[in-house]
């Protein structure tokens, strides 16, 4: 049997020593994408920081494609995982496409000079993203949404089994929160598994196979999108009225989804 591409045992997250959150026992398997949906603060950033290694795991452990990571190099990990992070400003003026190639340097080594084929392939992630207008801009001299959409193309650039996105379309126009929304449903049917992080359930109805509701450093409940974007969940989860859920979401939603009573 295939392994998830991810998975979590028992994992303690949070900074310092102090666990945010302990036990989660959290798996996604290839082709999926799910949406992690929790207040500000609840740690979500905390646990795909932990996931990626970039916080230390404080117990428990993280497997990906069925082998733990503990001791894996960052290069190894890269050939599995590409973070997009929230947009940053950046500090060195490197071109996009030269932040873009940045992707490929966990398949060409640091020290080897990127290909033909590498060349390409981030040329593919500009266009796929639509932004290849951008190749010769400075990064550090684009507006935070182009940002935000170099990232993800350096993510996809990374060809990973697995892409964790932190708020992917924060700082995107209604344009490109769709086009973004789009490209990560044609991810899955390539058979890449996404983790993401939204504050907008309707973002999450459209996208997401599974929807985790997070609080609190915990996965409180998983499931299908249906059964999670309900008014009492939704109610419960960020402490606000029924009604008013009711009241945010309905006109956004389609009348065939038919979630809301
Ligand atoms: N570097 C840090 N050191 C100590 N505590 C931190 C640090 N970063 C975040 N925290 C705390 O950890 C908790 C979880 O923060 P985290 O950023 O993971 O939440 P989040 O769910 O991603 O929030 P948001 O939706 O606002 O981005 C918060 O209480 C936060 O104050």
């Amino acid at each position: 049997m295939t392994p998830p591409v991810i998975e979590t045992r028992a994992l303690a997250i949070g900074h310092g020593r102090q666990p945010l959150g302990r036990d989660i026992a959290f798996s996604l398997a290839a082709g999926e994408v799910l949406c992690l949906l929790g207040p500000n603060g609840s740690g979500k950033t905390t646990f795909f920081r932990t996931l990626l290694g970039l916080l230390p795991v404080l117990a428990g452990e993280v497997r990906v494609c069925g082998e733990a990571v503990a001791g894996w190099s960052r290069a190894a990990f890269a050939r599995q995982v590409g973070y997009v992070p929230q947009a940053h400003a950046g500090v060195f003026p490197f071109t996009v496409a030269e932040v873009v190639l940045m992707g490929r340097l966990a398949r060409i080594g640091r020290f080897s000079a990127p290909s033909r084929q590498d060349r390409d392939i981030a040329a593919d992630c500009l266009d796929m993203l639509g932004i290849l207008p951008l190749h010769d801009r400075v990064y550090t001299a684009i507006s935070g949404g182009e940002r935000q959409l170099v990232l993800i193309a350096r993510a996809l650039a990374q060809q990973p089994a697995l892409l964790v996105m932190d708020e992917p379309t924060a700082s995107l126009d209604f344009g490109n929160q769709i086009r973004v929304l789009d490209h990560i449903g044609r991810l899955r049917g390539q058979g890449m598994a996404v983790l993401m992080s939204t504050h907008q359930p309707e973002h999450a109805l459209r996208v997401a196979d599974r929807i985790a509701l997070f609080n609190a450093g915990q996965v409180i409940a998983d499931g299908p999108p249906a059964a999670m974007i309900t008014p009492a969940r939704l109610a419960s989860l960020y402490g606000v009225s029924e009604s008013a859920v009711s009241a945010s979401l309905s006109p956004l939603l389609s009348p065939e989804r038919n979630v809301l009573p």
